[in-house]
Order: C-alpha cells, then sequence, then structure tokens
C-alpha cells in the first residue's frame, strides 16, 4: 500500500481517535457515538425533530405575531377615530357616537374577539375621579347621554351597598372557566361579552346583560330606525360613520352592514351576527360561587326597554376602557421585541415605497436628478480596533476608508452579535463580514489549544460557485500577511475526492461553500462535521436566495450539524419580509437588524439608469442586437451582461449573437466548471465583452466596471431584477440597466413601480438584420433550439401569472418556437408535459 494511500486511510481514523476524546466516550472497534450514548442516526433524528419543534415553535410565534398586528391595527384605528385632533393617544372621554362606534367596531369586526380575554377587566377602577356627590349633582337631563364610565362606577358602590350585584374588584377573580361551556369557540369572544354584560343602565343599578347590550349596539348602530339616530348624525358611508376597516378580511362584513344599514333591516343584522357567533349563543353558564353574575339572567325585554331610553346616551366611558384594560397588551410582552421589530421594519419598508413612488410621480425631475450617493464612509478601518496585519492587507488593496455598510455593521458583528444585513449591491458587503470574520478566527486560534484535527472556525456559505471562489479569492488577499490561516472551498462541479485532499492537506478555518456539496461532505462521514464543531461563525452571503425554497432544506440540514453556541450573519442587497420570518431558524432571537438602504431610498444603486422596454417577445432578440449596437457606439470600453431566462435560451442567444459577429461569453449551470471558471475570470479582467448568462451570474458577482445589465424576459421575482441589475453601478459608479418584456409579462412593473425605470419607445428596427439575424439563427444546431424551447416552456410555466392559463402558454411558446426557426413546436415526453400540467392542451406535442 503506498505512502499517500496509507495517509489517507489513516485521517478518518484519527478523527475518530479526536472525536471520541472531546466527547469523553470509551474507545473500542464499534460504531461513532456521540453524546448522550447516541448513535449516527438517533443524533440526526434527534436533531431534525429538534428542527421540527423550533419550525413549530416559529410558526407558532408567526401566528401570535399575526394577532397582535391586527389587535394593534384595530386599536390605532379605534384611537385615530376616536381623537383624531389628539396628538397622542391620550385616553379622553369619547364621544357617544364614537364610543358607540367603537364598540360596534371592537367587538362585531371579524377578528375582534380576539381582542378580549378572561383577564380583561374593563370595569376596574375608574381612572376619573368622580366623588358620588358630584354625579348627583349633575343629574342627567332628558336628551342628555348617559355617563357610562359613571354609571359602571355607581354600580360598583351600588353593587358595594348592596352585594348584589358583581363589583369592579370582582372582575378579576371571576372564574371564567365556565365559559368554555358556552357555544362561543373561544374565550376570548366570550371576554368580550363579559365586558359588555358589566355595562348597566341609567338607573345605575340595572345591569345589562351581554346579550342585549349587543343588542342594543346592534340596534343601535345598525338599524335604521330612530333607536339608532345618535350614530347616524349624517348620512356619509358606512365606513366613515361605522370607522370600519373594508379592507382585507373585514371587507365582506361591511359589506353586510352598509347593506342592513341602508335596508334599515336589524334582522339580517342578527341574522349575520348570529352567524358571526355574536348573538344568540348564549347562555353562559356562571359559577355557582360568583353572586354577580345575576346579570345575565335579566330578561332581554326588560332590557330592550332600558335600551330605549338610552337615545339620549351621555358620555359613554371613554376610550381608556378600550386601551388601558386590554390585556392584550401586556400579553405581548414576550413577542413586543420581535413585533415591534417586524412593525418597524414593515413600516419602514412602505414609507420607503411611498416616498420612492412619490418621487416617482412627483415633478419629473427625479430621473434626471441621480443624486450623488457616497458609499464610503468617513471612517477609516484603522480606527475600528481590526488586526494590524488585516489593515495593512486592506491598506495593500486601497481600501482605506469603510464604505457605509462596513462601518454601520463592524461594531456590531465584532461584538460577537448576531445581524441580518441589508445593503444595496455593490456597497462591500463581502468586506463587511470577512473582517469579522477573520477576527473570530484571530480570536479563536489564540485561545485554543493544539487540537488533532483543526476545527473550522468560521463557515461562509453562498449560493453560486462563482461566489464562493470570489469570496474565498478576497478572504485569501486579506489574510495575506497571517501566517496559517488558510480559506478552502467546497463547491459542486469538481471531485469530491479532491476535496477531501484539500480538506486534509491543506489548513482551513475559514470554510466558503455552496450548501449542496457542503451537505454532500457533512453526510459522507468525512469527519467535516467533527471540524464543524468548533464552529465559530456562520455566515450567509446572498441570505434571501439561501433560505428561499430552492436551499432552505440544505442550509436547515446545515445548520442542524452546527453548534449553537456560535455567531450567524445574514448579508443580501434583498431581505423580503417572509425570509427575514424564516431567517430565525439561523440567527438567535436577538439579533440586530441592519438596513443600510435608508429611509426613502431606492433600493437600487441611484447612479443606475434603469429602463424599461415592452415589445413583442419574437422581436426580442432584434431589440436586444440593437440595443447593444447603440450601447457599443456610445461607450468604446463597454462591458455588458445580458441575463436570459434558462440556461437553454442563454446558449441559443449566445450562438446568435457569435454569429452577428459579436464579442460574446456564455456562462450557465451546465457548463463544465472549468469552463465557468475560466469565463468568470476572463470576464472580470475584460473590457469590450458580452456575457451572456442566466441567473448563474446574478448574485453577487462583482465584474469590475460593467456598463450595462440587459434582461431579456421577466426576471423571477423583483429580488432578482434588483440583484440582476447591480451587477453594475457598482461601488457608486455609474451604468445602466435595461428589461425587455413582451407585452403579457408587463404586468411585473407593477412589482418595479416605486423604482425609478424610463420607458423606452420600440426603436426602430433595420429589416436588413432581421434578414440576417434570421438566416443566422437559421444556422443555429435544431437541438439547441429545441432545448431553448422546452427550457423556455418550463420557466414560463413556472412562473405563477404566466402558467396558469396553459392554452395561452403554449400558444405563446409555440409563437417563441417559430421566431427561433423551428418549423414544429419540439415534442415533450409525456411524463415531462403530465409534471407540468401540459399533456392535454392544444399545441402540445408528445414525444411517440
Ligand atoms: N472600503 C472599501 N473601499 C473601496 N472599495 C471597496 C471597499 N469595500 C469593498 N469595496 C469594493 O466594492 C466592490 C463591491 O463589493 P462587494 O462585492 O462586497 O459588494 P456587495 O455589497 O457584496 O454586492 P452584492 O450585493 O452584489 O453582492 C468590490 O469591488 C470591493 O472590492
Amino acid at each position: 500500500m503506498s505512502s499517500s494511500v496509507l495517509l489517507q486511510r489513516s485521517k478518518p481514523l484519527t478523527n475518530i481517535l479526536w472525536f471520541n476524546r472531546v466527547f469523553a466516550r470509551p474507545m473500542g472497534g464499534g460504531p461513532r457515538t456521540f453524546p448522550g450514548g447516541l448513535n449516527k442516526w438517533q443524533w440526526k433524528r434527534m436533531h431534525e425533530k429538534k428542527a421540527k419543534e423550533k419550525e413549530k415553535r416559529l410558526l407558532e410565534q408567526e401566528k401570535q405575531l399575526y394577532q397582535a398586528r391586527v389587535r394593534s391595527q384595530i386599536r390605532t384605528k379605534l384611537f385615530d377615530k376616536a381623537d383624531p385632533d389628539s396628538e397622542t393617544n391620550q385616553h379622553k372621554p369619547m364621544s357617544p357616537d364614537e364610543h358607540v362606534k367603537a364598540l360596534a367596531d371592537r367587538f362585531m369586526k371579524e377578528g375582534a374577539e380576539d381582542l378580549w380575554n378572561e383577564d380583561d377587566g374593563p370595569v376596574k377602577s375608574e381612572q376619573r375621579p368622580r366623588s358620588g356627590a358630584e354625579a348627583n349633582q349633575r343629574p342627567r337631563l332628558a336628551g342628555a347621554p348617559i355617563d357610562l364610565r359613571g354609571l359602571i362606577s355607581d354600580k360598583r358602590n351600588s353593587v358595594n351597598n348592596s352585594g348584589n350585584l358583581n363589583s369592579g374588584s370582582n372582575v378579576k377573580n371571576r372564574n371564567y372557566s365556565v365559559l368554555s361551556e358556552s357555544q362561543f369557540s373561544d374565550r376570548s369572544k366570550s371576554a368580550s361579552l363579559i365586558f359588555m354584560r358589566n355595562l348597566v343602565c341609567d338607573d345605575g343599578k340595572t345591569v345589562i346583560p351581554s346579550r342585549n347590550v349587543m343588542d342594543f349596539v346592534r340596534r343601535a348602530y345598525f338599524s335604521g330606525t330612530d333607536k339608532g339616530n345618535f350614530c347616524r348624525n349624517d348620512g356619509s358611508s358606512t365606513r366613515d360613520k361605522a370607522g370600519f376597516d373594508t379592507g382585507n378580511k373585514a371587507k365582506p362584513f361591511a359589506r353586510n352592514l352598509g347593506n342592513n344599514r341602508e335596508n334599515g333591516d336589524s334582522k339580517n343584522m342578527s341574522q349575520f351576527m348570529k352567524k358571526k357567533g355574536f348573538v344568540g349563543k348564549r347562555r353562559f353558564k356562571r359559577n355557582e360561587s360568583s353572586s354577580s353574575d345575576d346579570d345575565s339572567d335579566i330578561h332581554s325585554e326588560d332590557v330592550d326597554e332600558k335600551v330605549e331610553g338610552w337615545r339620549d346616551v351621555r358620555k359613554m366611558g371613554s376610550s381608556a376602557s378600550l386601551g388601558k384594560y386590554d390585556m392584550k397588551i401586556t400579553k405581548r410582552v414576550p413577542l413586543k421585541s420581535l413585533e415591534d421589530e417586524h412593525d418597524f421594519e414593515e413600516q419602514v419598508e412602505l414609507i420607503r415605497k411611498e416616498i420612492s413612488k412619490n418621487k416617482l410621480n412627483g415633478n419629473g425631475e427625479k430621473k434626471e436628478k441621480r443624486e450623488e450617493e457616497p458609499i464610503l464612509s468617513q471612517k477609516r478601518f484603522d480606527e475600528c480596533g481590526i488586526s494590524p496585519l488585516t489593515i495593512k492587507a486592506l491598506t495593500a488593496a486601497g481600501y482605506i476608508q469603510m464604505t457605509r455598510v462596513q462601518e454601520a455593521t463592524l461594531s456590531v458583528c465584532l461584538e460577537g452579535k448576531d445581524a441580518v444585513v441589508k445593503a444595496k449591491t455593490g456597497t462591500g458587503k463581502s468586506i463587511a463580514f470577512l473582517l469579522p470574520a477573520i477576527e473570530a478566527v484571530l480570536k479563536a486560534t489564540s485561545s485554543s489549544t493544539t487540537q488533532l484535527v483543526p476545527p473550522i472556525y468560521v463557515l461562509i456559505l453562498c449560493p453560486t460557485r462563482e461566489l464562493a471562489s470570489q469570496i474565498a479569492a478576497e478572504a485569501i488577499a486579506l489574510l495575506k500577511n497571517h501566517d496559517g490561516i488558510g480559506v478552502l472551498t467546497l463547491v459542486g462541479g469538481t471531485r469530491f475526492k479532491v476535496d477531501q485532499r484539500r480538506l486534509e492537506s491543506d489548513p482551513c478555518q475559514i470554510l466558503v461553500a455552496t450548501p449542496g456539496r457542503l451537505l454532500d461532505h457533512i453526510e459522507n462521514k468525512s469527519g467535516l462535521s467533527v471540524r464543524l464543531m468548533g464552529l465559530k461563525m456562520l455566515v450567509l452571503d446572498e441570505a434571501d436566495h439561501l433560505l428561499d425554497l430552492g436551499f432552505r432544506k440544505d442550509v436547515e440540514n446545515i445548520v442542524d450539524c452546527l453548534p449553537r453556541r456560535r455567531q450567524s450573519l445574514l448579508f443580501s442587497a434583498t431581505m423580503p419580509k417572509e425570509v427575514r420570518r424564516i431567517s430565525q431558524l439561523v440567527l438567535k432571537r436577538e439579533h440586530t437588524y441592519i438596513d443600510t438602504v435608508g429611509l426613502g431610498s431606492v433600493e437600487t444603486p441611484v447612479k443606475i439608469k434603469q429602463s424599461c422596454l415592452v415589445a413583442p417577445h419574437e422581436l426580442h432578440f432584434q431589440i436586444l442586437h440593437h440595443l447593444l449596437k447603440e450601447h457599443i457606439l456610445g461607450t468604446p470600453d463597454y462591458k455588458v451582461i445580458v441575463f436570459c431566462s434558462t440556461g437553454m435560451v442563454t446558449s441559443l442567444l449566445y450562438l446568435l449573437l457569435r454569429e452577428m459577429k459579436m464579442n460574446v461569453r456564455e456562462m450557465y449551470s451546465r457548463k463544465p466548471q472549468l469552463y465557468r471558471d475560466r469565463i468568470s475570470e476572463e470576464f472580470r479582467a475584460s473590457k469590450r465583452l458580452i456575457l451572456v448568462t442566466s441567473d448563474v451570474s446574478a448574485r453577487g458577482m462583482d465584474y469590475p466596471d460593467v456598463t450595462s445589465v440587459v434582461q431579456v424576459g421577466i426576471p423571477p421575482d423583483r429580488e432578482q431584477y434588483i440583484h440582476r441589475l447591480g451587477r453594475t453601478g457598482r461601488e457608486g459608479k455609474e451604468g445602466e440597466g435595461v428589461l425587455l418584456l413582451a407585452p403579457w409579462e408587463e404586468y411585473f412593473l407593477d412589482d418595479l413601480k416605486d423604482l425609478p425605470l424610463d420607458k423606452l419607445q420600440l426603436p426602430h428596427l433595420n429589416p436588413e438584420i432581421q434578414l440576417q439575424m434570421d438566416n443566422h439563427m437559421a444556422k443555429i444546431d435544431n437541438n439547441v433550439k429545441e432545448a431553448a424551447y422546452h427550457a423556455w416552456l418550463g420557466y414560463y410555466n413556472s412562473i405563477r401569472e404566466i402558467g396558469r392559463d396553459k392554452t395561452k402558454l403554449v400558444e405563446l411558446a409555440n409563437k417563441f418556437a417559430q421566431s427561433i426557426g423551428l418549423q414544429r413546436s419540439p415534442p415533450l415526453f409525456r411524463k415531462t408535459a403530465l409534471k407540468m400540467g401540459l399533456k392535454d392542451i392544444p399545441g402540445i406535442r408528445l414525444r411517440k
């Protein structure tokens, strides 16, 4: 046996020995065991279970968050309406109209049942000091509204005196377990009625049972009769008067109400309310021990009479009864930070979009006004406490000042906190995470003792191989003055064995990997999982993409194999809400969110001139050729990236442009890795070159001085549009981007309406060029065209808005086939057609 083979064989053995020692397992020839005496599979299952539980918890949190948001929205609306002039949400007394509106709004709105729970104590202590004498001095005049708060207080007094009725202080002590016996589906709904039940009539003694109060509110508010006229001061719309949010879920409900009001048909309303579970679901069984709940025994007829007199209602309580007693406020406490953060982010996002939209809609000046947006901050690298050797390398690379994202994130990251960072494309995010990564390694190596298997301290995950290589190269450059710290890449497309050998022989404290290949290594018992046990920092570059459906499972599996005590950093130029939420699969709960895009700023670099051209898709290749020619004429040192929807379309377009004597290169995932590396390097170093590529080059690639980006057809989503566009205009430089759409793709512009896109007119196309292109297209191998057709069909089929109308889709695909010189649309495998839902669609041919 050769010595190299011996060496290879002996390495895994060393790993096992090291591992056993680390976990103090007795040595022996048996299988590898994990802490707690678990074998690998038990260990794995345990982690899977934990991950599932974690996911469940997150879902639960999301649910709570949603509910909390609904509550807070209702509350906000309520207070806004209750006192629009108020600067703050002080709990001032409400007018009778407002109060009834508020009650109706709160308790009858779909979802509002969640506003109350058994701890809600609306009739607790009275905030407004008002003595009984004072109350007596102000006898209620006919026609004057009832002071409900006073009544509540009076009631409490009278209850205390008589001992017959429930006192306010008892409210909290009530045993509401009885409510579960009611037919209400949830306790909250019941509790809201309990609040209502505590309302008392104008004699200060009679307590109106909940159902009747609801009836009262219902009639008063919704009926067309004069019983409810106090809340119908004018004939304005239902929504205005009701204060109902007719958006979202409340819509159908609001519509119902509107109808009922119009018809004055309280019967309909009753039915509706019955359906909603507010009426007719009584009667509460009271706790035997509670003598105070007798109120619900009062017959509705009696109360109806009382209610008659309620037309002249005086001030009915205040918003305090809806604010300060809302126990949900305290219930939300554990989630507060998370919720606030989400709300805040959402608000920021909304405001940003709103502002940029306003800017766009404004006076049209914005397009000319592409203000200077400095990406560099005033702070220098030597001021931020990183290793002098790293600073030396930075200086050698010409980096003296930090970019804004680097300044904003470095201190947080160096403190060891988890962070999510959003910053525009080309603003130096890579260095922003590489610097803390290097510091983490330095710290770990200085404190650790010699180990048989050197741990990997930093793991950087990124979605593409080229990006992994780029980041590794950047890390190596920054580490050039540090001895003994190694960087390795693990990416697909290379031989697995070669990876293993490099892992064993080369020093590696920083590992840059794509998820798939890394997982292969982890699962392949190569000893990598053992080395990852010492991990200090995990970085997800292009985090939103890595947490997207395509990668999420792999990333989750990887994260499950990493130690929990680690720092996690998520970086991207885009961070959709949904991704932010699930990012907690990776992050600690108490992480920092850093967004350097800035309020009121568009999410794309301001110096990129963006435009869009809508034209029949059969003309796209010719229009592209025209645009490229124009660009080349105006930009001698041009460097253009053309993005196509799929790899096969990329290949076809590349061949066509090459035939048209343009200086082009192609790049897509199916190309061999060596070829990809070569093209990537060539394009990085060149000028006067066009790279036709699929989305494999869309994210993170830092090709310097790209002068233009053209996107042919819709990108998969808004985020991908931003990333593709961001290959130009990097480091605050100028750039331009054109989006070429077919008329049936134009809907996508809605997603970009907050971005400054100009609409271009269809250029005049030279018929001679069209002829030339047709001739060149005819020379291209039919296999390439057929593959392009299939890929095209697959891509658009996967886009919901287009793929849902299969007949139309096939029609368009066949037009595309014709435009690329195919006589007939190429047949599909039956299985493929079935999978795509296209089997029986006219125009689809199946392979025999
Ligand atoms: N402090 C700095 N001073 C000058 N240039 C810098 C500095 N930091 C980074 N750069 C340069 O800025 C360019 C863009 O950096 P980088 O690729 O990290 O951007 P990014 O924000 O990650 O972009 P993307 O969102 O597209 O991934 C690189 O060429 C990098 O060398």
